[in-house]
């Protein structure tokens, strides 16, 4: 990826359709920590995939426009992104699918070990799963705050968020990682809202497995397929729980058992959806254009966004996010009495944003389109509604 390291925010703004405001005019949005917004190039890639691909190839185009092997491609793509050599990630299915997977899988990696250790606050499917996963498994599930976890000899899997999905805290990856492989135990992380706002390491904390979805800060679009990370050490071990056919050494042998394919091919499952692969691969092109920053810049230039959005915010406004550069992610919380009626609010006055029960409203600093007089009216609408 090229090199530029202090964007302006907005840089790309041109590059990208935004969602309207009710006066006909771009609404300021915010909302990109869950559904980025819609780059022009994956809208050209989504009709070139069905007018030129699907429409004139047909069943040819799995070889002939390379769809069989999108899900590497992808994956080394996002891989890059996120600080994977090639080879570790494919993209792929929703976060819960992947996740479940891995956490099976993280589980089997540790079959003598009893606890699953994850974050109390982790976003709801992390929870629901990391449940369902313990019961398949027969582990015990124990919850904490990231920051708090203490892995012990008998914690199998360690499961995090890299940033809080409700409160936009920036978890230490490095130091979780740390104190679990002192422990033995095995990290599942999930980067969702990290991917594309952040640089993360993921070969160098040595994480051992993660996900994440690629339809917010990857703007990838509605529903896009998640990715998985595998490293590199566990690749020949690793035992998925869906053993799907695409997922096998030779799917077209067609063969009586599951053999998996090497390396991390083997956690594909079933037949990609092409169209959402094909629209994401357009939307990654945000990211590795010539004149797109790398990812410090990126995160740089989503920082100056929250920190031009805390200090127009008005004296007293009840910010739940941490106010640390370090310990903040792409996104800034703010706690308010009626969190579904100001989102609402704030929408008619031309400000998209999330409200997450009880009490907060989410601001998304997606920094590609995002820009710092989009931060400071958003805080003076949100001011004005007080
Ligand atoms: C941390 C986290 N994990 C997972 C998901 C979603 O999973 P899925 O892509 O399966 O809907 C989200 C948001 O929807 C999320 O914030
Ligand atoms: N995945 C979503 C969806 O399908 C509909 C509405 C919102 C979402 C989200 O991404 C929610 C998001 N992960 C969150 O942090 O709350």
């Amino acid at each position: 990826m090229p090199s530029n390291s202090s964007p302006e925010p907005g840089w790309a703004r041109a590059a990208f359709t935004l969602p309207r405001a009710p006066d006909g005019a771009d609404a300021v949005y915010l909302a990109g920590n869950s559904l980025g917004a819609q780059p022009h190039a994956a809208r050209a890639a989504l009709l070139s995939a069905v007018d030129e691909q699907w429409a004139r190839v047909g069943v040819a185009g799995w070889e002939d426009c390379g769809w069989w092997a999108t899900p590497q491609r992808l994956g080394d793509r996002v891989g890059a992104l996120v600080g994977a050599a090639p080879g570790q990630v494919v993209v792929g299915d929703s976060t819960s699918v992947q996740l479940f997977g891995l956490l099976i899988a993280a589980a089997r990696l540790r079959p003598d070990r009893r606890v699953l250790l994850s974050d109390a606050g982790h976003f709801p499917t992390d929870r629901y799963l990391a449940t369902s996963v313990a019961r398949l498994s027969g582990l015990t599930l124990r919850t904490t705050s990231p920051d708090a976890m203490a892995p012990d000899a008998d914690t199998a899997v360690v499961a995090v968020p890299a940033v809080d999905f409700r409160t936009g805290e920036r978890w230490d990856l490095a130091a979780i990682v740390e104190r679990a492989h002192a422990a033995g135990a095995v990290v599942v992380a999930d980067l969702s809202h990290a991917v594309g706002v952040m640089p993360v390491e993921l070969d160098a904390l040595g994480v051992d497995l993660a996900v994440g979805c690629t339809y917010k800060y990857l703007n990838g679009g509605p529903g896009a397929p998640a990715f998985a990370y595998v490293a590199t050490r566990h690749h020949e071990v690793l035992d998925p729980p869906l053993t799907g056919w695409t997922g096998h050494a030779d799917p077209f042998g067609m063969t009586e058992a599951w053999t998996p394919a090497p390396g991390v091919g083997r956690l594909r499952v079933g037949t990609p959806p092409m169209l959402s692969m094909l629209a994401l691969e357009g939307a990654l092109s945000v990211f590795d254009d010539v004149d797109s920053p790398d990812l410090a810049g990126v995160r740089a230039a989503s920082l100056a966004l929250g920190h031009a959005f805390l200090e127009a915010l008005p004296a007293g406004a009840d910010v739940v996010t941490p106010r640390e550069h370090e310990r903040r992610g792409g996104h800034v919380a703010v706690r308010v009495r009626d969190a579904d009626g100001m989102c609402a609010a704030l929408a008619r006055r031309g400000v998209v944003v999330d409200a997450r029960p009880p009490d907060l409203l989410r601001f998304g600093f997606a920094a590609p389109y995002v820009t710092l007089d989009d931060a400071r009216t958003a805080a003076r609408e949100l001011a004005a509604l007080r």
